[in-house]
């Protein structure tokens, strides 16, 4: 949250200029405050994990959030029960007509198809089109954050020769960003993806901008300038044990998958895993919620 002081306090100046949000008081005088509308759009077979992590990250807030889960309608789970769709989630159908101040586009395990071979692409180009014009920021993770890229911008996705699978380190590009506010010269994201996106590909769109990267593990954090769509390749809200579980379930289906890197003790995976993202996933969620999501969004959301 930002720090309201008097607009002539000399930490002001010193504060901004270390990218600490203060807010003068005659902003501060006039921001009118609502709860938010936040939309998921909730692409994963695991849905209800999935809801669990981001809720855990968003809800780590002061704000009040009213929370919307979609699912495709297109697409029928095999994984999620039936029921839990039912009682809890809205198909597009239910709220485009409604505009909302942010909204979450998950990952799916679908990434070594053909964008067009996914059964509810059309859906979701058509909900990608309307976020452009309903929403005040919508943030893309992992294979939503590909879909997005590629939807909007033309960017296509590689696959890799191994999987990228595992803990890396990753640095931030640019000064006084305020979605990488407070982040630490280093820190650590999970990957588990067999494809990438590239930055010679990013670089052609001028209205991009590659915000974070990895040596090990490439592009990490993409937006479009003025923080309209963001876009992140890494999985910042697993669990500690995801990677694990992935792992697991790969070696019990006898597929050929090294063990995640700089994830367990030595390498170990009889060990307990080192949680190193929380920081960084928290810090992360707060500032897109609180920099381009609260403090861009009109009071009126029909504005938008
Ligand atoms: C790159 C990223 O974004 S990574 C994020 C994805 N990560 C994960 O999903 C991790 C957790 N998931 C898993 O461990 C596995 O997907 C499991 C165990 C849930 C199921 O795996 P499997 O039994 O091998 O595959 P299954 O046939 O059930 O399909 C898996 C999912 O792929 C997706 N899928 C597969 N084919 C299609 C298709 N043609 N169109 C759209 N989605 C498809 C679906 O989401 C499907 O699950 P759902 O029907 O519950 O939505
Ligand atoms: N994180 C995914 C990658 C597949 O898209 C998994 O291991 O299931």
């Amino acid at each position: 949250m930002p720090i309201k002081i008097p607009d002539n306090l000399p930490a002001a100046e010193i504060l901004n200029s270390e990218n600490i949000f203060v807010m003068s008081e005659e902003r501060a005088f006039h921001q009118d405050i609502r709860p938010l509308k936040i939309v998921i759009l909730n692409l994963m077979p695991t849905k209800i994990t999935t809801e669990t992590q981001i809720l855990r990250l968003i809800g780590n807030s002061p704000l009040q959030l009213d929370i919307v889960f979609l699912h495709p309608k297109t697409h029928l789970s095999k994984n999620t029960p039936y029921e839990h769709l039912i009682k809890f989630y809205n198909t597009f159908d239910d709220i485009r007509d409604q505009k909302f101040d942010g909204m979450i586009i998950t990952g799916a395990p679908v990434e070594q198809m053909a964008f067009e071979e996914v059964n509810y692409w059309n859906e979701l180009k058509e909900i990608m089109t309307w976020s452009y014009t309903n929403v005040t920021s919508t943030l893309h993770i992992c294979w939503g954050a590909q879909a997005g890229l590629y939807f909007h911008y033309g960017i296509p996705k590689y696959a890799l020769g191994e999987k990228m699978f595992g803990i890396f380190s990753h640095t931030v590009n640019k000064l006084n960003v305020k979605l990488l506010r407070g982040f630490d010269d280093e820190f650590f994201v999970p990957h588990s993806r067999h494809t990438e996106i590239r930055r010679e590909d990013i670089e052609k769109v001028p209205c991009l901008e590659i915000l974070s990267e990895s040596i090990d593990s490439g592009v990490y954090i993409v937006a479009l300038k003025g923080g309209r769509q963001v876009f992140v390749t890494g999985h910042s809200e697993y669990d500690p044990l995801t990677l694990k579980a992935e792992y697991d379930r790969d070696i019990s289906r006898g597929i050929d998958i090294k063990v995640p890197k700089n994830y367990f003790p030595s390498d170990d995976p009889s060990k307990y895993p080192m949680v190193r993202w929380r920081g960084h996933a928290t810090l992360l969620f707060c500032n897109w919620l609180n920099y381009y999501v609260y403090q861009e969004t009109p009071y009126n959301l029909e504005q938008v």
